[in-house]
């Protein structure tokens, strides 16, 4: 184990301590005030406030320590100030465990026409009603913390794609002003953090830039957005080959919206140390599985009478106690049962993927893991 094992308290006081390293891939636990997170850690995605499709105890027992909400989808409903009289998000929700959420950037810049960026921050109109909304850096801020989330993250604009290298320069610049804005408006609290956002689009020395900036101001942890946009996967590792030497090694490194389990791979590989992602829960519900030799879609006829579970190798409820022939009838048939199921499946696929991981850089094999794994995908589906 590395020696380096004290616990790192950032500036607003969320730990975390490195365990053990594997070349540029970590093994590190952040501590939070509703609990710890195993890092490399994967995220469940529950926008609304709903993993969907599951009961939190079911997220807890696929082995999730961590699940994300949205400003965006949660500031329109129910609202945050009323999710605060509630309680905040971990009791209106019933999850004690740690909460991060996402400061609706991403969600706004994608409304295109019903959008309008200015120096000040952006200005909506609703997807649900065309009530306008003016969501600034401190807007973000106060609306995180209404919802008492650990892990809150600044509003950035995520750079679209493609973009010249001046758009790229010109968005990134703008989201590490609204940076300092939103770490000038955050509460500090012991177990809760603030997260900056690496932008810069493919461009490696915008990239350095956006983390440099990001450093000089100081957070508790290091996000890289600005991908899963479309860039495709070498464009990613590329961006991550640029950046992540420019990161702290004493904080975390979230990637956001990644993604397949061999982006996952190989992020970890590179040193990032969170992910989420909506591809188990969403392709759950439209028949995709991820197994230990790939994913496979329930929907094909070949299923119709297998008897086999979906994977052998898998010890969730959703394979011990039905078939492949089950599965997809409920498809088929287009019965709710059949997207819980499999978003159950897929949830703890990723959580056991993750468990490989950590346990693989604990014990000093990650490359043996990584071969073991590619070797699994490319055999296919038997
Ligand atoms: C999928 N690719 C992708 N996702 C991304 C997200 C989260 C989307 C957010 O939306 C919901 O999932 C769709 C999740 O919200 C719970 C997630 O946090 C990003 N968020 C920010 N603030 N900045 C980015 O540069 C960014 C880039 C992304 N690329
Ligand atoms: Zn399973």
């Amino acid at each position: 184990m590395n020696d380096s094992a004290a616990p790192v308290a950032g500036k607003t006081g969320l730990e975390f301590a490195l365990l053990a390293e594997d070349g540029p891939a970590r093994r590190g636990l952040i501590t939070t005030a509703h609990g710890p997170v195993k890092t490399p850690a994967f995220m469940t995605v529950g926008t609304a406030g709903t993993v969907k499709g599951m009961t939190t105890e079911q997220v807890q027992a696929s082995g999730a320590e961590i699940i994300l909400g949205n400003t965006y989808h949660l500031m329109l409903r129910p609202g945050a100030e009323r999710v605060a009289r509630l309680g905040g998000l971990h009791r209106f929700m019933n999850w004690p465990g740690p909460i991060l959420t996402d400061s609706g950037g991403y969600q706004v810049m994608s409304l295109q026409e019903l959008r309008k960026i200015t120096e000040e921050g952006v200005t909506f109109r609703s997807h649900l009603d065309g009530e306008r909304h003016n969501l600034t850096p401190e807007r973000a801020m106060e609306i995180q913390a209404l919802l008492d989330s650990n892990i809150t993250m600044v509003l950035d604009e995520c750079t679209p794609f493609p973009a010249t290298e001046t758009e790229a320069r010109e968005s990134m610049e703008r989201s590490m002003r609204w940076a300092a804005r939103c770490r000038a408006a955050f509460t500090q609290r012991p177990g809760y953090g603030l997260f900056g956002i690496v932008q810069g689009g493919v461009y490696p020395a915008l990239r350095r830039t956006s983390a440099e900036a990001l450093i000089e101001i100081g957070f508790d942890g290091y996000a890289v957005g600005g991908l899963a946009v479309g860039e495709g996967q070498e464009a990613m590792f590329d961006v991550l080959d640029a950046t992540i030497p420019h990161l702290p090694r004493a904080q975390p490194r979230y990637l956001m919206g990644i993604g397949k389990p061999a982006d996952i791979v190989g992020a970890v590989q590179r040193g990032i140390d969170m992910f989420d992602c909506v591809l188990p829960t969403r392709s759950g519900r439209t028949g995709q599985a991820f197994t230990r030799r790939g994913s496979i879609n329930l929907r094909n006829a070949r299923h119709q009478e297998d008897q086999r579970p979906l994977d052998p190798d898998c010890p969730c409820p959703s394979c011990s106690d039905y078939s492949r022939a089950y599965l997809h009838h409920l498809f088929k048939a287009k019965e709710m049962l059949g997207p819980i199921l499999l978003t159950r499946h897929n949830l703890h696929y990723y959580q056991e993927l993750m468990a490989g991981l950590r346990q693989a850089i604990e014990d000093q094999r990650l490359d043996d893991f990584v071969a073991g794994f590619a070797r699994q995908e490319a055999e296919g589906d038997i």
